[in-house]
């Protein structure tokens, strides 16, 4: 009886719950699933992204993270979910994972703010439970953290981006001045054979691709809205969800230095944002009742993105 299988989806875990589930999960399909440590965070967390792969030397590859920022709970908890799902969909030879992973390896990095989770767990105080950015000091002693999703190498320091260290989206003093958002980069460009990139955020019900920095339409634009429409069209046929689809700056608003635009900018075409449930009624705080058919639904949207990037 793997452990995993006690493992309690239907609820939030700290952080030290989730790096032992992924060390169960790892013991439990050492065939295809390891642990790759990226490096550390400000407060010297150690920054870990499960490789699903079937062999083979630097195959074309799928990055997904969430938990980039850390109040947004249900981004872990659907990773925590789609890990376990992608191994058993792969051991149950369960279309279309095999195929995938045959021609493909998948990284999924459940927590990609593991400083402002901690953080977000001391206490159920608002001033902790809702709080967004790393734990970084700035220039500012009241008021410490940067958005990793504003300090990109992405038209940094442009629109939807603030410099002042109180702010929600601060940016940060430069691009990849945070080691969280250094570690990935380092990580993405030292593979160097990245084809997708697919971050998760909480909440609103959106799939979006670039650009966030500007309201001009990237080139592949057409080719990306096709399949964020298509992917939302799978997800919303299991429960029916409804997710709106656009780039980032029309659809929620302008941001500069995001990940995604960094992403796509660097060559990766299949760029994407998820912004899971809900639309507003709970919010950051949705229930740990809707674990499971959030992440099950957001998995027939992925399962849709991966297929087709396998196929492209
Ligand atoms: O987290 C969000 C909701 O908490 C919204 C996201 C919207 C966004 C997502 C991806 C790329 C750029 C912006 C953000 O402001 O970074
Ligand atoms: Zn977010």
């Amino acid at each position: 009886e793997r452990k995993s299988k006690s493992f309690n989806f239907a609820a939030y875990h700290d952080l030290e719950t989730i790096y032992s589930f992924m060390d169960t999960l790892v013991a439990s399909h050492s065939n295809l699933i390891s642990k790759v440590n990226i490096g550390r965070t400000y407060e010297n967390r150690t920054m870990y992204v499960l490789k699903f792969s079937t062999g083979g030397v630097k195959k074309p590859a799928i990055w997904i993270d969430a938990g980039i920022h850390a109040r947004e709970w249900i981004s872990h908890a659907t990773a925590v979910w789609l890990a376990d799902r992608i191994a058993t969909d792969f051991m149950g030879n369960r279309a279309p994972v095999p195929s995938i992973l045959s021609h493909m390896d998948i990284f999924l990095m459940i927590v990609a703010n593991p400083d402002g989770y901690v953080f977000t767990h001391l206490s159920p105080n608002p001033h902790y439970r809702l709080w967004r950015k790393s734990r970084s000091a700035t220039s500012n002693p009241k008021c410490p953290g940067v958005d990793l999703n504003r300090n990109w190498d992405a038209e940094f320091g442009g629109p939807g981006a603030s410099d002042d260290p109180c702010a929600e989206d601060y940016r940060g003093p430069s691009a990849q001045s945070e080691i969280e958002v250094k570690n990935i980069v380092d990580f993405i460009m030292n593979h160097g054979n990245f084809k997708s990139f697919i971050t998760i955020h909480s909440y609103m019900q959106l799939l979006m691709y670039p650009y966030g920095y500007s309201g001009t339409d990237a080139p592949d634009q057409p080719e990306l809205h096709d399949v964020a429409t298509s992917a939302s069209k799978a997800l919303n046929s299991w429960h029916g969800t409804v997710y709106k689809v656009g780039s980032i700056f029309h659809t929620i608003k302008p941001a500069s230095g995001a990940s995604v635009d960094w992403a796509y900018l660097r060559g990766i075409k299949y760029s994407f944002a998820f912004e899971l449930r809900d639309t507003g009624r709970y919010g950051f705080l949705l229930p740990a009742d809707q674990i499971v058919s959030t992440a099950r639904e957001t998995w027939f949207a992925l399962r849709y993105i991966m297929k087709y990037v396998c196929d492209h």
